[in-house]
């Protein structure tokens, strides 16, 4: 559903590929029906009805903010000539990675899990920044700095798994431990096959790490609410019983369809101190405690 492709149209490939998804933009998203709306900002609302009674609903939404705030911190999302947001530099070792000043965040997860294409969906406001994706496990195979203006950098990391576990000991690890503008670490897990057991791995090393993280849900697009449901709230019991440095409440998304982009852009830019929020949550905790 992109705005004006037609798929009889002669236009060459990359002027199709780089056009902007309608619902990538906050100001296209709130024109849609109120139901959809929420689905589309808020993905936990959509699930909520679907859970038992029992289950504490206010940890999955413990950041909410308002459209409001959403539409200032998509502002950082775009670019313009006083706020470039461009791929920057890549790095294969942690001491080839760029000297920046700037507050990071960093997307980790195993390979395939979607980290790159979240990043694009995140950028997809600046069609011009090229985050490429792939079907094949294992395809990011260096960590990619993206600077977005003066505000934060984002990485983008290689995965983990059973084809690239060399990459994460030598990359990601020396970097999750020593890297001193990190400000948050956002830990991948795919909503669709739940927590796996190299998932288990990496949570325990972000647990080492003590650097602040958080959990974003994937692909929510690509299975039934019954058994996304089971695999969250599996997922919440582990963050619960297991974890200290993890922000309690799950992010949701699905980068295809934008579900959930919106919150998490946000959040990126709370996280990171570029905007001032007026309205942060609802249970009287903030994205900067854990437990
Ligand atoms: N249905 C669905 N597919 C997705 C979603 N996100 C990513 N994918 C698909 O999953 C595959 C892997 O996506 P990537 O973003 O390249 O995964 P990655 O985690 O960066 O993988 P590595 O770089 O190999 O570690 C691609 O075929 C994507 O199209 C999503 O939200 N929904
Ligand atoms: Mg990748």
């Amino acid at each position: 559903m992109m705005i004006g492709l037609q798929l009889h149209s002669a236009a060459p490939l990359y002027l199709v590929s780089r056009r902007i998804h309608k619902l990538a933009s906050l100001r296209n998203a709130t024109s849609l029906p109120p139901k959809k709306m929420q689905s589309l900002l808020y993905p936990f609302r959509g699930l909520e009805e679907h859970l038992d009674r029992s289950v504490d609903r206010m940890q999955f939404q413990l950041f909410h903010p308002s459209v409001e705030d959403m539409m200032e911190a998509e502002k950082l999302f775009c670019s313009s000539p006083t706020h470039r947001i461009d791929y920057y530099t890549s790095a294969e070792r942690l001491d080839h990675a760029p000297a920046l000043k700037q507050p990071e965040v960093c997307f980790i997860g195993r390979s395939n899990v979607g980290k790159s294409s979240l990043i694009k969906a995140l950028f997809s406001l600046t069609p011009e920044v090229e985050v490429r994706v792939s079907k094949t496990p294992g395809h990011t195979k260096k960590m990619n700095f993206f600077r977005v203006g003066k505000a934060f950098t984002l990485v983008d990391m290689p995965g983990y798994g059973h084809r690239a576990p060399r990459d994460f000991v030598e990359m990601v690890e020396p970097y999750l431990y020593s890297r001193k503008n990190l400000v948050r670490t956002f830990l991948l897990v795919d909503g669709s096959v739940g927590l796996q057991k190299a998932d288990l791995v990496a949570l325990e090393m972000c647990e080492e790490t003590r650097c602040p993280y958080v959990i974003v849900v994937t692909k929510i697009d690509k299975c039934g609410r019954g058994a996304l449901l089971t695999n969250l709230l599996n997922l919440q019991e582990v963050v619960n019983s297991q974890t200290t440095g993890c922000f309690p409440q799950p992010f949701l998304i699905s980068s295809i369809h934008y579900w959930g982009i919106h919150l998490l852009r946000c959040f990126v830019a709370h996280v990171t101190g570029s905007v001032r929020l007026k309205d942060t949550s609802q249970g009287g905790k903030d994205a900067n405690q854990c437990h």
